[in-house]
């Protein structure tokens, strides 16, 4: 049993809240305790991170906060397997998706950030004043401050990372709450944190629970000067409204119920893996993958019986076994919502192409499972197709013309990201640019360049993460007015 502790001004310490268990989701068993944060820790931690501003971090110059950032990225990497255990261990997603994607994006961030931050320049503007002289207006960055971090479970390194590291590569320290069911690796950090270098109070870790708890006791702390979030939507409407005291900004990365777009001169096979993944990776539980998928109607049978095909072609199993294909989800909670929508779709009428239940496995009975689920035959309007289930599932509609596919896909509250399937140029561009997403994959999905923005509109996000567009929410711009 390991006992997960808070990380506050470079110590571990025990919260004074009620601890809960952490379970692993594979097996449902419990695998460990987590100590969570009262408010005393979270003042405790906002303290630790107001004085590290004001200490050796807030007076140290760039190059040096570069050097300790890629010291960090290194120290994530010589302890890969124990960051591999840890996430694997709290998500039960398979060996193959954390060793490929979270552990290394997780060390990969301090580095994009370590670069952009050396790069990073501000504008100048030469300006000719009435007296017939001139002046010349430069910008400043500096840090925006303390920064509360609230984060999700799916990509739970990774996402975190995502943020802390434009965070100090900025200048600012930070407040991590993780997700309560994801305590370990943002724990395992602060000891490389230790490892480093990095001053104490710098990054501090309290875990707890959102509401009424470490996550709201962090959001509406006033000592955090901005708020960096990634999960739910409806979270994301409380936190802001957290943040609304104090006039604080927020960066909300948020729900969505994102289309797949697939045309009938796509390359079918690499359309099916591409739309495969988008649907089934990590359980379905990412938040860029693919609800709805769109068909041309003269490929739409074809297409069906490829995405059933792959949907049953995934390997259920130990999570530590590399040839396991489909982990569990996360919790039981979680895999009671996703089975909810399973029994909404038979209800209603959906035609299951694959899929629709739970898998057997024995030995793995009481773990978090639910099979890649494929329907079809469900009106627009029914709550499968509009709302976000987040798990391991799809919904298939023909559709004939493009405006009607770019009609239908936008028909949502949601915008985060679209992948779209096509051969043909024009329509692959037009496409892209009428989705109204933060993020439109052509002929590719989760496709990442680092310095790119990243993020979603309407109800997916405020903000863009990414390369030079993480620096407008960590850093605030001071134009400085020179008269000659
Ligand atoms: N847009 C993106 O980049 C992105 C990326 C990953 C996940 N997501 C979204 O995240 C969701 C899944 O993650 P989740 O279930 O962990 O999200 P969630 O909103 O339930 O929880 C996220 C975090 O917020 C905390 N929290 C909950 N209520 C809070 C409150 N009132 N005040 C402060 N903190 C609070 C939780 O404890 C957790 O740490 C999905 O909706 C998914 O689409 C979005
Ligand atoms: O589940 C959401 C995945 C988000 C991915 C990123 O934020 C990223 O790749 O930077």
């Amino acid at each position: 049993m390991t006992t997960y502790l808070n990380f506050i001004d470079g110590q571990f310490v025990k919260g004074s809240a009620q601890p809960f268990a952490n379970h692993f989701p594979t097996t449902g068993e419990v695998i460990g305790e987590v100590s969570a944060a009262g408010r005393a820790e979270v003042d405790a931690a906002v303290g630790a991170a107001r004085a590290a501003l004001k200490g050796p971090w807030g007076r140290m110059p760039v190059a040096e906060r570069v050097a300790l950032l890629r010291k960090l990225a290194d120290g994530i990497n010589a302890r890969f397997d124990e960051f591999l255990a840890a996430e694997i261990r709290d998500t039960g997603k398979p060996r193959a998706i954390a060793s490929h994607i979270d552990i290394p994006r997780g060390a990969a961030n301090f580095n994009v950030f370590a670069d952009q931050i050396l790069t990073a320049s501000t504008e100048t503007f030469e300006m000719a004043t009435p007296d017939g002289g001139g002046a010349l207006n430069y910008a400043l960055r500096s840090p925006r401050g303390v920064i509360g971090v609230v984060c999700p479970w799916n990509l739970p390194l990774l996402l975190m990372t995502w943020k802390v590291a434009p965070a100090l590569a900025c200048g600012n320290t930070v407040v991590v709450k993780p997700s309560e069911e994801t305590p370990a690796t943002a724990t395992l950090l602060g000891e490389v944190m230790n490892a480093v270098g990095i001053p104490p109070g710098v990054y501090n870790v309290v875990h707890g629970l959102g509401p009424d708890a470490a996550g709201e006791f962090l959001t509406s702390h006033p000592g955090v000067d901005g708020i960096t979030f990634t999960g739910e939507t409806r979270t994301g409407e409380a936190i802001m409204r957290a943040a609304a005291r104090g006039v604080r900004p927020v960066s909300l990365e948020l729900g969505g119920k994102n289309a797949g777009i697939v045309f009938d001169d796509a390359d079918l096979d690499a359309a099916l893996e591409g739309i495969g993944r988008a649907c089934f990776a990590n359980t379905g539980q990412v938040c860029l993958g693919t609800e709805r998928v769109y068909v041309q109607r003269g490929i739409f049978d074809r297409f069906a019986e490829g995405l059933a095909e792959k949907a049953r072609g995934y390997r259920f199993g130990d999570p530590f076994d590399p040839a396991t294909t489909m982990g569990t989800v996360i919790s039981a909670e979680h895999r009671d919502k996703v089975l909810s929508y399973y029994t909404k779709a038979r209800d209603a009428g959906a035609t299951i192409l694959a899929g629709g239940g739970v898998p057997e496995m024995q030995g793995y009975e009481n773990g978090y499972w639910v099979e890649p689920t494929v329907w079809t035959g469900l009106p627009e309007d029914s709550a499968v197709v509009r709302e976000e289930i987040f798990g391991p599932c799809t919904h298939l509609t023909p559709f004939d013309s493009e405006d009607e596919v770019t009609a239908l896909a936008n028909d949502t509250p949601y915008g985060l990201a679209t992948s779209i399937w096509t051969t043909n140029l024009g329509r692959a561009h037009r496409t892209a640019k009428a989705v109204d997403v933060g993020i439109s994959w052509i002929n590719s999905w989760f496709l990442r360049d680092l310095r790119t923005a990243f993020g979603g509109s309407k109800a997916s996000g405020i903000g863009r993460e990414g390369g030079v567009h993480s620096l407008e929410f960590y850093t605030e711009l001071r134009n400085v007015c020179v008269k000659l």
